[in-house]
């Protein structure tokens, strides 16, 4: 039984506000009329639901307040009734919600009435007592893109007198202070509420300044680094998320973090782990209600994005007997793990509210104005083990001579400590005691070596090796301590690309010993974890689930629906360290995995040695620029010419189309620009072959033998949050040997999208791609990009949604992953 129907609540409400109502009307009525009937003899048991009321009751809203639940119904009757939900969000059809969107740019949910608190050199210490006086002002929802230059002319065209102010492109706050209370309450009068940018509307809120311990570190600053403000990214603000890690795809605590910044007295628990505080059947409940509104948006956009004069789909008709869903949700899986089952954690360097130098999470959003780092002890989803590590680097700050990363001014030295732990096999696992699972552990330390010297980071280096090793040892039972990386990092956010300079550094396993032993640049750092019983060697920043108990359901049941055989070719798409092919291997005929990733790549290459799999081959590239070559060399059938014709047209059409959205919003990363073949079992170092190599090694006779060999064509992709490139869409649609299509994906919205492009029926002409000179997607959102997207695909045969089922991987936030079978 799922969490949804053991709570005894019926399913939400469709809240109709798009194409589509008057259809889902009468079926809708019907639903609710089989509802069952919410339990009259216990309302108070019934109002005590934490969902209870958090959602708008769409039969009354269109029936003019007729609802035959009456007062017993446990959706909300008008938004004087609405309940905040769980993760403190609202409905978001809710009038509630639309103002708070509006108000805050990128919807970013700020919660700055309450002050926003300032912890770094942003509040100087002259500063802090203007702040302390009242003096200093904070202006919340200022454009991103603005800079200084443009927050101070902004303040002078409005003849805003000011003492000094501060902006950061890719902040949405601003720090002013003033000379004197009146030209503070002159500005208060003129500008909140003001409309700025895009009619964002600004709010002037206190600076909460910390006590900042002063210690002056300036002579340890490099002269040569003081890297002055450099304009940061907008993408900098996933800096926020502390516990994402490298592939940005791990939501984490981007949960609340990025929700927005930080109210008064809000914990790190609450930021990091906003459903802590429910019980965990309601969490997967809340989770699986969710998840249902965003699939529903797939029907509606996908009917919306259905061309004039192709009839609905089978699917989009039947959905009405489903509340507006694509397909069934079938539940949600519970992770076996509730707490501690983080295998890796990214933690960050800064100062806490008191001024300490911290090591744990930030209370908020980087963009927000928000700093402080606090302590990741009370966080539960985050290991003993891992917790003890980020106090004994936190005990070693206190006493280094470098100083800790300062973000505002992108100077300093320490970074980030990434805590990566490697576990028994499954039934070895002690549910009740999880630490004890734990063999393994690499550190991986972010620093900045930029403008310092060699011999004053070298000696760091040793004092922090024996740091580590020595509170390892300390701890009853001891810590493991398998690795210890360090990670030189000069760019401004924390996220780095894989391919930073990694310097190993030897620990002793001696206790007796100093620590350290040698460095070496040479990288050989892992840890091992096993999936299914495979034994997997993961490299430092190579992806891998975070949890790994909850990840071995979710590989089980992608299995289970790709309907795999011994006749099936298996495409394994973002297939990191190998997981889902080689878990999958022995079920069918030959997996190819593809990843940008190269030391990913090499360690699917390395687990598949280690595992004795030799029906694996796994090749280096961002996926849309080598799917669509190893789609051809395995599965080309002659093409009728005129078809031929078609695609080739259809392609150069959608080109200019990916072009210009391209560079934008759909980079999924760092760049990989050459292309890396290991043929398993051939070459165990690999082969260099660019992508025409691969088309030369694949005559038309050995094309042939595999068509014959692989009747059943199957993809399984498991994209980062921002889902799958336009051009692997266009591919994995356009490739009508593909039959079944597996999708996991760790952001909802992203595989709505992707949906809708694989989903929606191609016009019988498709629309000329004239996007060069529009701009307008720019503010789309994803699934508007994707109906614009779908008018220029490629007449195709659309994928039609069959079921999804959730897996909570993520216990306690707000996230989980999904999966969705789709078939042709
Ligand atoms: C969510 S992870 C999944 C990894 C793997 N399936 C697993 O479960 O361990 C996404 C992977 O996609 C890779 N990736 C991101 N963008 C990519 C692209 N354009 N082409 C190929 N791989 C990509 C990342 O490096 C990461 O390893």
């Amino acid at each position: 039984m799922d969490a949804l129907e053991s709570s005894g609540l019926p399913n939400p409400p469709e809240n109709v506000s798009e194409s589509g109502a008057a259809e889902t009307n009468q079926s809708e009525k019907r639903k609710r009329e089989s509802d069952p009937e919410p339990d009259q003899a216990a309302p108070q048991q019934k109002q005590q639901h934490p969902l209870w009321k958090t959602s708008l009751c769409s039969y009354f809203r269109r029936s003019d307040g007729l609802c035959s639940h009456g007062d017993s119904c446990c959706y909300a009757h008008g938004e004087a009734e609405l309940k905040p939900r769980p993760d403190n969000t609202w409905d978001p059809t809710s009038e509630r919600a639309k103002k708070i969107a509006k108000t805050e740019p990128d919807n970013a949910k700020s919660e700055a009435e309450g002050g926003v608190m300032m912890t770094d050199a942003f509040v100087a210490a002259a500063e802090e007592e203007s702040c302390s006086s009242g003096l200093s002002k904070c202006l919340v929802n200022l454009p991103m893109k603005w800079s200084l230059d443009k927050l101070r002319s902004f303040l002078n065209e409005q003849g805003i007198l000011f003492k000094s102010a501060k902006k950061k492109r890719g902040m949405v706050v601003g720090f002013v202070t003033f000379e004197s209370a009146a030209q503070v309450k002159t500005a208060v009068e003129e500008l909140d509420g003001k409309s700025v940018g895009n009619n964002w509307t600004l709010k002037v809120t206190d600076v909460i300044p910390r006590s900042f311990e002063k210690k002056n570190k300036t002579a340890l600053l490099p002269q040569t680094t003081q890297q002055s403000e450099k304009p940061a990214p907008v993408s900098d603000s996933s800096d926020m998320t502390e516990l994402k890690n490298d592939q940005g795809d791990d939501p984490i605590d981007g949960t609340l973090a990025l929700d927005g910044s930080v109210s008064k007295g809000r914990s790190v628990r609450d930021v990091v782990t906003p459903l802590a505080h429910m019980a965990y059947a309601d969490q997967l409940e809340h989770k699986k209600n969710s998840l249902m509104q965003t699939l529903k948006r797939l029907t509606r956009n996908a009917r919306k994005a259905c061309p004039n004069g192709v009839s609905l789909p089978e699917w989009i008709l039947k959905s009405r007997e489903i509340g507006g869903l694509p397909c069934k949700l079938e539940g949600i899986l519970e992770s076996p793990l509730v707490d501690g089952y983080r295998n890796k954690c990214e933690f960050s360097v800064g100062y806490s509210l008191q001024g300490r130098p911290t090591v744990g999470f930030l209370l908020g959003n980087f963009r927000d104005g928000v700093t402080a780092i606090e302590e990741p002890v009370d966080c539960p989803n985050v290991s003993r083990v891992a917790c003890k590590y980020a106090a004994i680097f936190q005990e070693f700050l206190q006493h280094s001579a470098m100083p800790i990363w300062n973000r505002l001014n992108n100077t300093g030295f320490w970074r980030q400590l990434t805590v990566r732990e490697g576990r028994t096999p499954c039934e070895a696992a002690d549910v009740d005691n999880p630490d004890a699972s734990i063999l393994e552990v690499m550190l991986m330390v972010q620093v900045c070596t930029k403008g310092f010297d060699d011999g004053l980071v070298k000696s760091e280096f040793e004092r922090m090796a024996q740091a580590f090793t020595m509170g390892a040892a300390g701890e009853c039972p001891p810590l493991p301590l398998t690795a210890l990386v360090i990670q030189d990092h000069t760019g401004i956010s924390n996220v780095a690309s894989p391919d930073a300079p990694l310097q190993s550094v030897s620990i002793s396993k001696k206790e007796s010993d100093s620590g350290l032993q040698t460095y070496s640049d040479v990288v050989e750092p892992r840890i091992h974890d096993y999936i299914n019983n495979l034994w997997f060697s993961i490299s430092p920043t190579a992806f891998f689930q975070v949890n790994t108990l909850a990840a071995e359901k979710l590989y089980s049941l992608a299995g289970d629906w790709a309907g795999l055989g011994p006749d099936t070719l298996l495409f394994d798409v973002c297939c990191g360290t190998g997981t889902i092919g080689l878990t999958l291997a022995h079920r069918v005929g030959m997996v190819v995995g593809i990843e940008m990733n190269a030391s990913a790549i090499t360690d699917a290459q390395r687990n598949a040695e280690m595992n004795g799999i030799d029906n694996c081959r796994f090749v280096c590239g961002k996926a849309e620029d080598v799917m669509g070559s190893l789609l051809k060399e395995y599965l080309s059938l002659p093409q009728k010419q005129d078809e031929t014709d078609t695609l080739q047209r259809s392609e150069d059409e959608m080109k200019s189309a990916e072009e210009t959205i391209d560079s934008a919003d759909c980079a999924p990363g760092p760049e990989v620009s050459y292309c890396l073949e290991h043929e398993n079992g051939r070459s165990p170092n690999g082969i260099s072959v660019d992508e025409s190599q691969i088309q030369k090694n694949c005559t038309s006779q050995n094309r042939n033998t595999m068509m014959q060999q692989f009747k059943n064509v199957v993809a399984i992709v498991d994209p980062p949050r921002v889902g799958l490139h336009p051009t692997v869409i266009k591919v994995l649609r356009t490739h009508s040997r593909l039959s079944r299509l597996v999708y996991i994906s760790c952001n909802p919205e992203s595989l709505v999208a992707n949906s809708i492009e694989l989903c929606t029926p191609s016009a019988d002409k498709t629309e000329k791609g004239n996007n060069k000179n529009n701009r307008g997607w720019r503010n789309m959102s994803s699934a508007g990009l994707a109906r614009h997207r779908a008018k220029s695909m490629p007449n195709s045969e659309p994928f039609k949604p069959v079921k999804a089922m959730a897996v909570d991987l993520f216990p306690h936030t707000s996230h989980c992953e999904l999966v969705m079978l789709l078939e042709r």
